[in-house]
């Protein structure tokens, strides 16, 4: 169980990203984390891993998040977590020896169905292989927790799709993953679980199984939860243009 309490964050300067967050991620779950750009998804994972100081309580099992359990945890960014300059099969023999829990299948049945090189440094992949290299890696390494923030920037839409239907075949039952994503109808069908951020804020929270009950959709949801006001883009030409 991953628990975060009143999680606050303050970057120096005084923007507040996360203003009292809290939030449960049982074993097997898979959470959406969405919300408007600045809205604190990155810093929220960020505080997780223990990349940033902050205020309030984030455990694991009941325990902080330190060098004895980091490794339950993975990260995939867009900022990137490999060695650049090492290959696919270097990377292999360097978890391998470092994760007592690395799935080497997983690896290669991954890199399989990406088509990637195993012997060509990683600096030498386009932007969308290294982004894919990247989630290899952090669903490679024997996490429990995968923490995945927009990790297909760049992707095609066949690999992505084809890649949740992957993802959902492979995942053992106990491992969770919380995925943030602006691509909300592609991942839809994918979580389980959905959770919002407004302005450091849990501004909803809902499974999808809730969202069935009441027959509603997650678009649906989310629109409801941050108000979505469709005549937005009309007003800011109004304010840009000056209109009346
Ligand atoms: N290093 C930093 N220094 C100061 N402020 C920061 C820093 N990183 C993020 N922020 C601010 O913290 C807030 C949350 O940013 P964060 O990157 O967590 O948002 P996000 O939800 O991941 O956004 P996006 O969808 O654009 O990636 C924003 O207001 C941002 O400007």
């Amino acid at each position: 169980m991953l628990e975060l309490k009143d999680v606050k964050k303050t970057y120096l300067g005084g923007s507040t990203a996360l203003d009292g967050i809290n939030l449960t991620i049982g074993p097997g779950e898979i959470v959406g984390l969405f919300g408007e750009n600045g809205a604190g998804k990155t810093t929220l994972m960020k505080c997780v891993l223990g990349l940033l100081r902050y205020q309030g309580t984030i455990a694991l099992d009941g325990a902080p998040v330190t060098t004895r359990n980091i490794a339950r945890l993975s990260f995939a960014t867009c900022e990137h977590s490999y060695f650049p300059a090492l290959t696919a099969k270097a990377h292999r023999a360097f978890y391998q020896e470092h994760f007592p829990n690395f799935r080497a299948k997983r690896f290669e049945a991954l890199m399989d169905f990406f088509q990637l090189p195993m012997g060509k440094a990683i600096r030498g992949f386009s932007t969308g292989q290294k982004n894919q290299f990247e989630v290899i890696l952090a669903l490679s390494q024997g996490a429990d927790y995968i923490l995945m923030d927009e990790p297909f920037a760049g992707n095609d839409i066949f690999n992505r799709e084809d890649f949740y239907k992957v993802l959902l075949g492979i995942l053992e039952p106990e491992e969770s993953i919380l995925l943030s994503t602006h691509l909300l109808e592609e991942v839809q069908h994918f979580i389980g679980r959905a959770v919002l951020l407004h302005q450091g804020k849990v501004a909803g929270d809902v499974t999808t199984l809730e969202l069935e009950e009441q027959g509603r959709g997650l678009m649906d949801f989310v629109k409801e939860t941050y108000r979505y006001q469709a005549d937005r883009v009309s007003r800011a030409l109004d304010h840009l243009t000056d209109r009346e």
